[in-house]
């Protein structure tokens, strides 16, 4: 590329509203976050995945200017964010995970108490419309469900008109319907350009919001790019599972069926990774031929966040 090439590629990208730079952070002799770097643009919704204790929260504390590195530095709308916190504040919208919101007040009341905070806020009326509220106007917090408390969080969390939003968990306890429904709004956001930092255990979730994901774990990021990037350069080719009924399988005699490049037993259903979904297949019901194995509810399916996941910490996201 020429230099005029680069610059009009940088002019034509979306504004970096959020950007972490090296952020670390210790607790005594514990080294929570280990060099944390993260870009997050207009438009984009970046999701943060992670076993629990990897150390997502400290470092989205971090760059919120919630909590203060021990060494990095943190920029939201290219400002510091522990220079210039104040003049900050109105750009940032924090959405918690358990809204700790009021329990006695009304939906009203809380959205017209964070409106004063603000120079300019969205108007109340508009929010109670956008999150389908307006039926809930006078009715208290602790009366909510669930999926209406998120709605409120994310509610307030907008208020002050925020260019760029970190959701922690939006969806957790959710029931589907709640949990799709909070999803449209999100990806409205999106589309209103602000930037948004996602964390979640839901794998679905990361597939259909995340433009990008970065995978964390022992505080530093061990992969990150699109979904389908990950589960190509991370996930098998494919999956096979199969539910064997109860009776006894040996592993190892699986794992060395055809194009198998991974085998799995999980809650009694067997997951074999394959490079080649008809070669293991026919070998598969070779297998079981000969050993009168039900092979019940058998089934294959493309790679996804899970196995990328499990690939590279170890361990399952939560369904
Ligand atoms: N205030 C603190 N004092 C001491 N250690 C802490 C503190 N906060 C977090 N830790 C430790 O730092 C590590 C990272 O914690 P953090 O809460 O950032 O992880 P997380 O990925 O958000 O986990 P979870 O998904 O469980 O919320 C953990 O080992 C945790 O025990």
């Amino acid at each position: 590329m020429t230099e005029a090439e680069v610059r009009s590629a940088r002019a034509a990208a979306p504004a970096v509203l959020i950007e972490a730079r090296g952020l670390v952070k210790r607790y005594g002799d514990k080294l929570a976050v280990d060099g944390f770097s993260l870009q997050v643009r207009s438009g984009e919704i970046v999701g943060l995945l992670g076993p629990n204790g990897a150390g997502k929260t400290t470092a989205v504390e971090m760059m919120e200017g919630l909590r203060r590195p021990d060494a990095g530095q943190s920029f939201i709308c290219g400002l510091d964010v522990h220079r210039q916190g104040r003049a900050l504040r109105p750009r940032i919208g924090i959405a918690l995970q358990a809204a700790r919101l009021p329990e006695y007040a009304t939906v009203l009341e809380i959205l017209t108490l964070y409106a004063s905070f603000y120079e300019d806020p969205m108007p109340v009326g508009d929010l109670l419309r956008q999150f389908s509220l307006e039926e809930k106007a006078r009715t208290r917090f602790s009366h909510l469900s669930g999926g209406q408390r998120q709605r409120l969080a994310l509610a307030v969390a907008l208020i002050g008109r925020p260019k760029v939003l970190f959701l922690d968990e939006p969806t957790t306890g959710l029931d589907p319907q709640a949990r799709h429904a909070l999803w449209d709004v999100i990806l409205d956001l999106k589309e209103e350009g602000r930037a948004i930092l996602l964390t979640t255990h839901y794998m679905e979730e990361a597939e259909r919001l995340c433009d990008r994901v970065a995978v964390m774990d022992h505080g530093r990021i061990l992969a990150e790019g699109t979904p389908r990037e990950l589960t190509r350069a991370y996930g098998p080719e494919a999956a096979v599972e199969l539910d064997p009924g109860g009776a006894r399988v040996d592993l190892a005699e699986l794992a060395r069926l055809s194009a198998v490049t991974g085998v799995r037993s999980e809650d009694g259903r067997v997951l074999l990774h394959t490079a080649n979904p008809p070669a293991t297949l026919m070998a598969l019901a070779r297998y079981a031929q000969e050993r009168s194995l039900p092979l019940s509810d058998l089934r294959t399916r493309s790679a996804t966040m899970d196995d990328v996941f499990m690939a590279l910490t170890g361990r399952r996201l939560r369904d």
